[in-house]
């Protein structure tokens, strides 16, 4: 930031008091000091660069400017990408950041779900003639599952696609009004080619779901090619500038060569050659999931950074009568409402990470056809997507309500922060759905427990444990939190397989008993996936040293204190923690959140979002939060006339006839 920059004089005394260097964290967050000085280069300059382009913000502008506005900053952002020689991922993702600050854009699945599906699931061949096409936007993509009528189940799926051996093509068909496709990102007006995912039928068998490789506008004219339909689904709750689409399909022929066929082939005279296993077709969305949980934490580090900064800046009320209005951040209900925020953002921050990590370890062994962790992925994916996108949207949403009316404001950023994230609750398979995933997982584990089978060693928690009752004392150990996480998913898991046992010895199948016991499942699932969050959050902060290291195992300490806490029954129904444990916890969690209190605004400076990520009146590193504000009011486009031709249009005449069919007072234009 600019030394000379005027700061809020609240902002400089809490930036003084921390106990401990932001940089510091801002290091361990980003790698080091040198990735973190290549971090802010790269987001600084397309901040810049951004400006120069003469885009208005986004709050201020149309849904068709919003979108042509989209479109001109991701050819600034590639151009600069290819200048800059970048082709790892980290610096994209933050270049992408600093161009979209949560914002979508038309080009968003060029990437995550056109070229990296078709690159999982293409021969070598295909990937040879389409995947340079693709990475130089000869070919721009989405993915094209989801139907009208059908985006959970996709064994539903009615779009069909049947080989013809006389021509050796495919013909892709949508047969009803509820198989047109409908949701995919970018297809309304920007894509030219998609991934389809379609019915495969050949020799008159279904083979299932199978990903088609599909041409839909023409390469120079951009018009759809004969018998597609194809456009814009209209607008939705947010996500303005991207363009979602419809497609139908009307008997379409493609090369037998447009399906992908890495794993499974049609030959020409139409023999099906099955897959390895027939997962394997789902593995882009797999990948799309771990990429989800980054995308939600880093909406929840955004917003937590706007409200805590702005709760330092705004003062209302008084604590002491006579004694000044005070920093909102020091009433108390306002950290109990934000302080789990900045620790949630943390706890999602680190789980992000990991499961990155845990991806690219584990997809090179899938590549090789080694499918033993691919299970572990699906289900760890699964989970941390729902309660990541959960998590982070809830928090956006709190962090919005806890700065009062300017939260409702689009200058806050915030609205558009949770637009966005509550999307990602749904998209990339919907949470509710996902999770049962995840509880259909620990099922299996707890089955191949009883049967004396090995378990992954995350899975461990399920053994059964010597100890029924916590240790937990006024110290709040964190081996003993996470014990007490651990001793909940393994009760709620093995209570749950048990309900399930028992609806089946009732007499229900087990797809009657899966729904006679899908809620407690849902919370079994929950509680595995917070357990893992609390887990990785605790061994980040283990590696931590020094005034850190306390200040970060305060966080995680709230975080842990915070989820026992909101769901207290699951801890006690079996006796696990005593009341007498219970009664420690509350007051543990005012001691922590006082004690957080000074280093509340460093916590968030170190999650180093430039003012361009931020884009909030609010939360501007300098404070001056009021400036801005007007500043925002007075570029509404409603401003841009004193007397707008809606006044002579409508307002006017409706004056006028009401004044006079009550024969009121002289006209006069003046009071
Ligand atoms: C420093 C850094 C800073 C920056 C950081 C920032 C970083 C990031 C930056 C990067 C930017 C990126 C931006 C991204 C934005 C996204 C945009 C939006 C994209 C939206 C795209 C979409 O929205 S696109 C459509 C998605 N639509 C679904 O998601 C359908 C859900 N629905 C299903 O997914 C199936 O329908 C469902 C339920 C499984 C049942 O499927 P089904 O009926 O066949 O399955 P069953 O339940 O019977 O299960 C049968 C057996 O399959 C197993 N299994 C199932 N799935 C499996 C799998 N994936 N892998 C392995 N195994 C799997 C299961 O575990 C069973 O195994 P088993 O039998 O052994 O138990
Ligand atoms: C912003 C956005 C972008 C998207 N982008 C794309 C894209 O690029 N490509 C694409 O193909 N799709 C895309 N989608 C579609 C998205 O993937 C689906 O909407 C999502 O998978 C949910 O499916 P659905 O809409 O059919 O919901 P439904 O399955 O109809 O869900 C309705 C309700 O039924 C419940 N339900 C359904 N099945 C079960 C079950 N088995 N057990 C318990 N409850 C169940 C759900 O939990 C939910 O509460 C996008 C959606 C959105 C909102």
């Amino acid at each position: 930031m600019a030394a000379t920059q005027l700061v809020n004089p609240d902002l400089v005394k809490e930036r003084q008091n921390a106990a401990f260097s932001p940089e510091h964290l801002t290091y361990f967050l980003y790698g080091g000091p040198e990735k973190t000085k290549r971090k802010r280069f790269l987001q600084n300059l397309v901040i810049e660069g951004v400006k120069k382009l003469g885009v208005k913000q986004y709050a201020t502008v149309s849904r068709e400017e919003q979108y042509e506005q989209a479109l001109q900053k991701y050819a600034y952002l590639v151009d600069t990408e290819r200048q800059l020689g970048i082709t790892n991922s980290t610096d994209k993702a933050l270049l992408h950041e600093a161009v979209f600050p949560c914002e979508s854009f038309p080009y968003i699945l060029q990437y995550a779900a056109f070229i990296n599906p078709f690159t999982m699931l293409a021969s070598e061949e295909q990937k040879a003639k389409w995947l340079p096409l693709m990475k130089n936007f000869r070919l721009v993509g989405t993915y094209a599952q989801t139907e009208m009528g059908h985006g959970s189940f996709l064994r539903g799926l009615e779009t069909t696609a049947t080989y013809d051996p006389s021509t050796q093509e495919f013909v892709l068909h949508s047969p009803t009004i509820s198989s047109i496709k409908y949701w995919p990102a970018g297809l309304g007006k920007t894509a030219n080619a998609c991934i389809v995912m379609a019915q495969l039928i050949t020799k008159g068998h279904n083979y299932g779901m199978h990903a088609f490789l599909l041409q839909i506008r023409d390469l120079d004219t951009h018009q759809p090619l004969s018998g597609i339909t194809v456009g814009d689904i209209g607008s939705k709750f947010g996500l303005s500038a991207n363009d979602n689409g419809f497609l139908k399909m009307d008997n379409v022929r493609i090369p037998r060569n447009n399906m992908l066929m890495r794993h499974s082939r049609v030959l020409p005279d139409g023999t099906y050659i099955e897959p390895k296993n027939d997962r394997l077709m789902y593995g882009g969305m797999t990948s799309i999931r771990t990429d989800v949980v980054g995308v939600a934490s880093r909406r929840l580090c955004i917003a937590v950074t706007i409200a805590i900064r702005y709760s330092a800046v705004r003062r209302q009320s008084e604590i002491e009568p006579g004694a000044g209005e005070v920093q909102v951040l020091d009433f108390q209900t306002q950290q109990y409402r934000l302080f789990p925020q900045l620790a949630a953002a943390y706890a999602t921050t680190f789980a992000s990470t990991t499961i990155s990590a845990f991806y690219r370890t584990v997809s090179p062994h899938i590549e090789r056809g080694d499918l033993q962790e691919l299970p572990m992925l699906h289900a760890l994916s699964a989970g941390l997507k729902a309660y990541t996108s959960w998590t982070c949207a809830d928090g956006v949403e709190v962090c919005r309500l806890a700065c009062g009316g300017h939260g409702y404001s689009e200058a806050s950023g915030l609205p558009k922060a949770y637009v966005d994230t509550t999307a990602a609750c749904t998209y990339e398979g919907e949470n509710y759905v996902l999770i049962l995933q995840t509880a259909r997982y620990l099922m299996k584990c707890c089955r191949m427990l009883a049967e004396g089978e090995q378990v992954p060693e995350v899975m461990d928690f399920l053994r059964p444990s010597t100890s029924e009752t916590s240790r937990l004392d006024a110290r709040l150990v964190m081996g003993d939190l996470i014990q007490a996480f651990a001793h909940r998913a393994a009760r709620m898991t093995r209570d749950a397989a048990q309900s399930m046992q028992t609806s089946i010895v009732k007499g229900e199948n087990p797809g009657q008993a899966w729904n006679s016991n899908s809620v407690q499942l849902v919370a079994a699932a929950k509680a595995f996936t917070e357990l893992h969050v609390v887990r990785v959050f605790a061994e980040a902060v283990e590696t931590m040293r020094g005034s850190l290291r306390h200040v970060m195992e305060s966080l995680w300490r709230l975080f842990a204190v915070n989820n026992i806490v909101s769901s207290l029954g699951d801890f006690l129904v079996d006796g696990y923690l005593s009341t007498q444990q219970v009664s420690l916890l509350e007051p543990a969690q005012r001691d922590l959140l006082k004690e957080l209190r000074p280093d509340a605004v460093s916590l968030v400076d170190a999650l180093d979002f430039p003012d361009g990520v931020l884009d909030s009146a609010l939360g501007r590193w300098d404070g001056q939060v009021y400036e801005a504000l007007y500043d925002y009011s007075l570029r509404s486009k409603l401003n841009e006339k004193q007397v707008l031709d809606a006044y002579l249009k409508h307002q006017r005449p409706f004056m006028e006839s009401q004044w006079k069919k009550h024969a009121a007072s002289a006209v006069t234009s003046r009071l």
